[in-house]
């Protein structure tokens, strides 16, 4: 399928709550809009996925807009967690109904969530700090006291093998998108520098490789997330997109990925998040 992307985003100033949703809104859709990304849904094919296809991600990322609105809006108001929460929960109920129950972007309300919110915070006091620091230095003791699922799939993964997950990484003010991602964005961009496409798959390998994703561990246990993390590293050591026939070994690790019923969702999440950072902090 084609997906309509809004370009007329400006960069270097401060974005209204209503271009913030927009945005996250946005960065949603261009993470679905890259393709080859291991195992996940892309706008050419459903990776390891039944349930769920790219025109269900993108009605299921127009419906959050508004919410990443609201966000915006209470950070700007310097709402405190219950506020964020309640509004976090409702977007949830609102993507389950939009796409008949389909957990389409749970991990991604949550921390796309929160960078809205830091984001209009961070406007309304006019500091430039990065939005993850303002995450953490706010928000850290709330999002990890606040009620955790006995059995989500984060949770189980939690406890069988100790894995953070996203309230760790949102605790710990982002730093898979400060240390790992945003980097290797900026990397790519000279690597490929005219095909953005390439830049976002470059950095979705990134993240794989690096972060310990919860939706792994749920679908492979340790050793599938052990594969993931090896084939995203065997990639990138062997020039990553910047090396002739990147798009075809891209596509056979996707391809094994789907054999494995292995589908890296965290750092999907966090790849839309990355390009949430780097245009609103440019
Ligand atoms: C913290 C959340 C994600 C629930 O956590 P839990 O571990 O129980 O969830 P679950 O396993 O269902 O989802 C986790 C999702 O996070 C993503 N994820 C997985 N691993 C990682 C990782 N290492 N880093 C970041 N994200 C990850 C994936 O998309 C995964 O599907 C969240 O849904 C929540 O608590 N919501 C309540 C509302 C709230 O507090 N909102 C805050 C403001 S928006
Ligand atoms: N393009 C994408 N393809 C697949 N998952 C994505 C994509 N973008 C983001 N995600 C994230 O992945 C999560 C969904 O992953 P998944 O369907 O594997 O998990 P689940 O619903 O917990 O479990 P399962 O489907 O294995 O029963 C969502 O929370 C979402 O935020």
């Amino acid at each position: 399928m084609t997906i309509a992307l809004r370009r007329e985003w400006t960069t270097g100033r401060a974005l209204d709550p209503e271009q913030l949703g927009q945005l996250a809104s946005h960065c949603l859709k261009l993470e679905v809009q890259t393709y080859p990304k291991p195992g996940l849904v892309s706008h050419v094919d459903d990776g390891a996925h039944r349930d769920m296809d790219a025109e269900l991600l993108c009605r299921s990322a127009d419906t959050l807009a508004p919410f990443f609105r609201d966000l915006a809006a209470a950070g700007a108001e310097g709402g405190g967690m219950n506020r964020l929460r309640a509004i976090g929960v409702a977007a949830e109920r609102a993507m389950l109904a939009a796409t008949s129950g389909v957990n389409t972007h749970r991990g991604a309300i949550f921390g796309l969530g929160l960078l809205c919110a830091a984001a209009g915070y961070r406007n309304a006091i006019g500091v430039r700090k990065p939005l993850g620091r303002l995450v953490s230095e706010r928000w850290s003791e709330d999002i990890l006291a606040g009620p955790a699922a006995l059995r989500s799939h984060g949770a189980l993964a939690a406890r069988r093998y100790g894995a953070g997950g996203a309230r760790t990484e949102a605790a710990h003010g982002f730093p898979s998108v400060y240390d790992i991602a945003l980097p290797a964005l900026h990397e790519a961009r000279g690597l490929a520098p005219h095909d953005q496409e390439a830049s976002r798959v470059q950095t979705c390998m990134t993240l794989i490789a690096a972060v310990t994703d919860t939706n792994l561990l749920h679908r492979g246990g340790a050793e599938g997330l052990r594969f993931a993390q090896a084939s995203a590293a065997a990639f990138l050591a062997a020039g990553g997109v910047g090396s002739p026939g990147w798009r075809r070994r891209a596509a056979d690790i996707h391809r094994a990925f789907i054999a494995r019923n292995l589908s890296p969702g965290g750092s999907a999440d966090l790849l839309a998040m990355t390009l949430f950072v780097d245009w609103v902090e440019l």
